[in-house]
């Protein structure tokens, strides 16, 4: 049986770890899917672009605020997606050609197929070509990553739906859609779709979208949706069928009794299950947890000695970032088994690219609560800042919470233009341990940018004088 020093299942992030370092180690990488995995091929990156895409050509709806009159054309789906996808495609491409046949991999060899263990630090490949490989290795890294939850509706899969994964390869687009779910793909899609014309519907159980986010966040950002969207809230989708005519029907009971809703094209959006059941991992002794995510420690190693995992097959925070960082983790443990590191969850952000965009670090003023962590917080208005005025805006803010005592910020919530970016520094003071007070005197803000947004936000803070 061949024997390998390393494996690495899944390449989305576990892609990243071998490089030059490991030139004298022979090295295996399976892949079932798409070279590259979920941010690139369908998630982080095509969605994104989709979403700037959307952006622009929601743009005239907002312009004549400005005194600027303008009309939207057209959206040429068609050319939208090829662009995009002509983009990304050879990129993949690329990614899996490098390491199947670059002299730079020469120690790597690339099995094409779905991996399971079949034994005790051994793996077998069902290839893609029918072939079957079974192989050992010291060291394993699972990065298989997670898939689409698809809810047990009835008639569901009779009817045909969509997933994140297929949505954006549509051939056209239509007139209606329905999104079930109200997380972070049913509010990107929504804008997405709705910026191109067509009509959205989210359905949702709960009675507020984004509803893990800060509670003021949520809120604002549900009272947007709704004057964007239709949004039905607290409506549990109960049995989907397609009609004569093509279209589908969804049948849902909220508080108040039945209600239905007709659309031609259904989009799933109700979070992501990690990929750990198809890797059989009790032949080799890897444990999972209940919802399924690969239990590793502070090293990012599974309870097998030698056998990693990381993103998100063994995270509940299923962010692209979050992979990565847990990559470069597990690089280093596996070059370095007697000076390992541990991986750095403290202070993880998320960012929403919706619209309005929405982010996040720390806690939410919720979770201060709960925990009974004291706290002061301030809340900034984009349309009380230079930059808010120019853009005309109504609905955006910054709120920060801080330590009253040492001033240290232990939550930031942003919704309104370019919060992804303008929520950084504040990442970056947290995880340096600045203080609100020391980080927004101790340094310049380019005036009238919008991370002003942020400084004015920690100016407010009512910090303990003596702090
Ligand atoms: C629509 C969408 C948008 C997103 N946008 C963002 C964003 O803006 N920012 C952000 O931070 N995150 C975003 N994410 C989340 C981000 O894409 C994921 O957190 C990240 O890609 C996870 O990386 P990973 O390496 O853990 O898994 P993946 O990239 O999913 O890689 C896992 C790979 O393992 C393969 N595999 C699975 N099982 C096996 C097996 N048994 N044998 C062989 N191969 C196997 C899969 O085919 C896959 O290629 C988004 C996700 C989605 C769905
Ligand atoms: N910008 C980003 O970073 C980004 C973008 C997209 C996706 N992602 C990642 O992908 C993950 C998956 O995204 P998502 O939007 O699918 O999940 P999500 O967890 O963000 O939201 C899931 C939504 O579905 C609802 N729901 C759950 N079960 C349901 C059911 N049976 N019927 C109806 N509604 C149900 C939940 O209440 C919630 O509103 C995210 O959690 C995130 O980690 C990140």
């Amino acid at each position: 049986m061949t024997h390998y020093d390393l494996v690495i299942i899944g390449t989305g992030s576990g892609n990243t770890i071998v490089n030059r370092r490991f030139a004298d180690w022979k090295v295996a990488i399976v892949e079932r899917g798409t070279f590259g995995g979920t941010c690139l091929n369908v998630g982080c990156i095509p969605t994104k672009m989709f979403v700037h895409a959307a952006d622009v050509a929601a743009t005239p709806s907002v312009s004549s605020r400005y005194g600027v009159d303008e009309q939207l054309l057209g959206v040429r789906w068609t050319d939208v997606r090829d662009r995009i996808f002509g983009r990304i495609d050879p990129i993949a491409e690329g990614g899996s050609e490098y390491r199947h046949h670059n002299p730079d991999n020469a120690n790597v060899r690339v099995y094409d197929g779905t991996g399971r263990f079949t034994g005790f630090k051994e793996l077998t490949v069902d290839g893609k070509d029918g072939s079957t490989s079974v192989f050992s290795a010291d060291r394993f890294v699972i990065a298989t990553g997670s898939r689409p939850i698809v809810p047990p509706i009835p008639g569901l899969e009779e009817t045909g739906y969509h997933t994140s994964n297929t949505i954006m390869r549509l051939e056209e687009l239509p007139r209606r859609m329905a999104i079930i779910g109200g997380g972070f793909v049913a509010a990107e899609f929504a804008h997405v779709f709705a910026s191109f014309g067509v009509e959205v519907t989210i359905v949702l159980r709960s009675n507020e979208l984004l509803r893990l986010e800060d509670g003021e966040i949520s809120a604002r950002y549900t009272e947007i949706a709704r004057d964007k969207y239709d949004v039905r809230l607290n409506h549990e989708t109960v049995r989907v069928e397609r009609r004569d005519d093509g279209s589908i029907l969804l049948g849902m009971l909220n508080p108040d009794g039945a209600d239905e809703l007709i659309v031609d094209e259904l989009l799933v959006a109700v979070g992501r299950e990690p990929n750990s059941d198809l890797l059989n991992l009790d032949a080799t002794g890897v444990e999972v947890d209940r919802e399924g995510r690969v239990v590793v420690d502070a090293y990012q190693q599974t309870t097998v000695d030698g056998i990693y995992a990381l993103g998100d097959v063994t995270s509940p925070l299923q962010l692209k970032h979050v992979a990565n960082h847990e990559a470069r983790v597990v690089k280093h443990n596996l070059l370095n088994p007697d000076d390992r590191i541990e991986a750095d969850h403290r202070f993880v952000p998320h960012a929403v690219f919706s619209a309005p965009q929405i982010a996040s670090v720390g806690l939410t003023e919720e979770q201060a609560k709960e925990r009974g962590i004291p706290y002061v917080k301030a809340v900034q208005r984009y349309a009380d800042i230079a930059y808010g005025w120019a853009m005309e805006d109504t609905t955006g803010f910054a709120k920060v919470l801080a330590d009253p005592k040492s001033g240290q910020i232990i939550g930031c919530h942003v919704i309104g233009p370019q919060a992804p970016t303008v929520i950084q520094p504040v990442i970056q003071a947290m995880s340096f341990g600045l203080d609100a007070y020391t980080m927004a005197r101790g340094q310049y803000w380019i005036h009238p940018a919008m991370p002003e947004v942020i400084e004015n936000a920690l100016l407010k803070l009512d910090l303990d004088p003596e702090r």
